[in-house]
C-alpha cells in the first residue's frame, strides 16, 4: 500500500473495481478525484481512506476535495445509486456445516441499506521504531509526530475523519521483532491526543503472534486506551494474522483491516506480504459466529477478479477453497 489511495471496502465488479486498475498508474489526487466525481454504487456507503505523510499531502488532498465539488456542482445531477435488483442472493437453507453461507434477505431489505453516502478519509502514519519512521516518512517519530499536529487540526476544521496507524507495532524490517508495546501505546496515545478518530495498530511485518499480540494489547489498555479507538492490521507474511486476529477479538477489539486477495504490502518493509485476506478474515469470523453481512462467495469472486487484472497472485486460502467448489 504506497501513497495511493486506499479503499477499506471490498469493491463490487462495476465503475470502481475498473478504477483499481488504474491504481497501478495512476496517483493518489488521480484516483480520488475519479472517486469523487464519478461515485460508484455499491449499495453500501464506503470509506474512502487517502495516506497523507505531511501537510503537502494534506493540501494536495483538499485540493481534489475542492476542485472534485466544483466538477459535481457543476455537473448534472447524477442518478441514484441503482439499488441491487432482486439480488440472487445465496439460498436462506444455509447449511449447519457451512458457517459462510450468507442467509437470504428480501431485496427490499438490501435496499433499505442503500448507501446514504461515501466518505472520504484521510490517513496519518507513524512507526514505532526510529529506523522504520527514518525509512518510511524520512524523519523521526517525534517530528512525524509534530507533523501530524497541524493536519489533524486542519482536517478536524472541515469535520474529515482521521485514521492513524503505527506502523512496526509487532516486529520492524530493520530493529528486528521486539517493537517496545509501550512505545506503541505511547503513539497510539499521542495520535488520539491529537485528534485522531481511530488508530490501526499495524503488524507491518507480519512478525506478530498471539503472545506479542496479547502483550502488546495489554499494553495498550494499561496505558488507558479503549478498545473501540482501535483497529488492529495484520500482515500474513509468517501466516500468523489470523490467530492474532482472534487474540484482538478477545481483547475486545472489532476493526479489523484486510484486502481482498491478500493484495498490498508496505514498500518499506521488504518482504512484507498485503495485509491479511479479506476472504480468510471473513471465513475465520463467520466460524466464529460473527455476523459480518458479506457474502464469502462473492468476495472469493472478486478477489479473484482482482488479483487476475493486477498480475498478482490470489493469495487467499479460504477464497480459492470456495471458488474450487463453487466450480466442482
Ligand atoms: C513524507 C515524504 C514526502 C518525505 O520525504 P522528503 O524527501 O523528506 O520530503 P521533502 O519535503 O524533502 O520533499 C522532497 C520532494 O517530495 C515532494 N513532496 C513532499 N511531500 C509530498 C507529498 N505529500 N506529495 C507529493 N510530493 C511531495 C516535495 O515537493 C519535494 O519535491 P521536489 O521539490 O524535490 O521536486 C516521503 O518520506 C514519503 O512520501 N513518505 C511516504 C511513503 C509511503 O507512501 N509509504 C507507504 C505508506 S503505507 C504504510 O506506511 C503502511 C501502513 C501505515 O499503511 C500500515 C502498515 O504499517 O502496515
Amino acid at each position: 500500500m504506497g501513497a495511493t489511495g486506499m479503499c477499506r471496502a471490498f469493491y463490487k465488479k462495476d465503475g470502481l473495481a475498473a478504477l483499481l486498475m488504474d491504481f497501478q498508474m495512476a496517483n493518489s489526487s488521480e484516483v480520488l478525484d475519479a472517486l469523487l466525481v464519478q461515485p460508484t454504487s455499491t449499495g453500501h456507503a464506503i470509506a474512502f481512506n487517502y495516506l497523507v505523510p505531511n501537510v503537502k499531502g494534506l493540501q494536495n488532498f483538499f485540493h481534489v476535495l475542492d476542485s472534485a465539488s466544483t466538477k459535481t456542482s457543476q455537473a448534472p445531477p447524477s442518478p441514484p445509486p441503482t439499488p441491487i435488483e432482486s439480488a440472487e442472493w445465496p439460498a436462506s437453507n444455509t447449511s449447519a456445516q457451512d458457517p459462510n453461507a450468507v442467509p437470504s434477505r428480501a431485496s427490499s431489505d438490501i435496499n433499505a441499506n442503500l448507501s446514504k453516502s461515501n466518505t472520504t478519509e484521510i490517513s496519518v502514519f507513524a512507526a514505532a521504531t526510529e529506523a522504520f519512521s527514518k525509512a518510511n516518512l524520512n524523519c523521526s517519530i517525534a517530528e512525524s509526530l509534530e507533523r501530524f499536529r497541524p493536519i489533524l487540526l486542519q482536517a478536524k476544521e472541515r469535520n474529515i475523519r482521521v485514521r492513524g496507524y503505527v506502523s512496526v507495532a509487532l516486529g520492524c524490517p530493520y530493529e528486528g521483532p521486539k517493537t517496545d508495546p509501550r512505545k506503541v501505546a505511547e503513539i497510539t496515545s499521542s495520535l488520539l491526543e491529537m485528534g485522531a478518530d481511530e488508530v490501526s495498530v499495524a503488524d507491518t511485518t507480519g512478525m506478530g503472534t498471539a503472545p506479542k499480540t496479547r502483550e502488546l494489547l495489554k499494553a495498550l489498555s494499561a496505558a488507558g486506551i479503549v478498545n473501540h479507538d482501535i483497529a488492529l492490521h495484520f500482515h500474513d507474511t509468517y501466516g500468523q494474522a489470523l490467530v492474532n486476529t482472534v487474540v484482538g477479538l478477545e481483547h475486545g477489539i472489532r476493526i479489523f483491516d484486510s484486502s481482498v486477495g491478500g493484495l498490498g504490502g508496505c514498500p518499506y518493509s521488504k518482504g512484507a506480504t498485503g495485509n491479511v485476506a479479506t476472504e480468510d478474515l471473513v471465513y475465520c469470523l463467520h466460524s466464529l459466529g460473527v455476523k459480518t453481512g458479506i457474502d464469502t462467495q462473492e468476495m472469493a469472486k472478486i478477489g479473484a477478479w482482482i488479483s487476475e487484472e493486477l498480475g498478482k497472485s490470489n493469495e487467499t486460502r479460504a477464497g480459492k477453497a470456495i471458488l474450487a467448489r463453487l466450480r466442482s
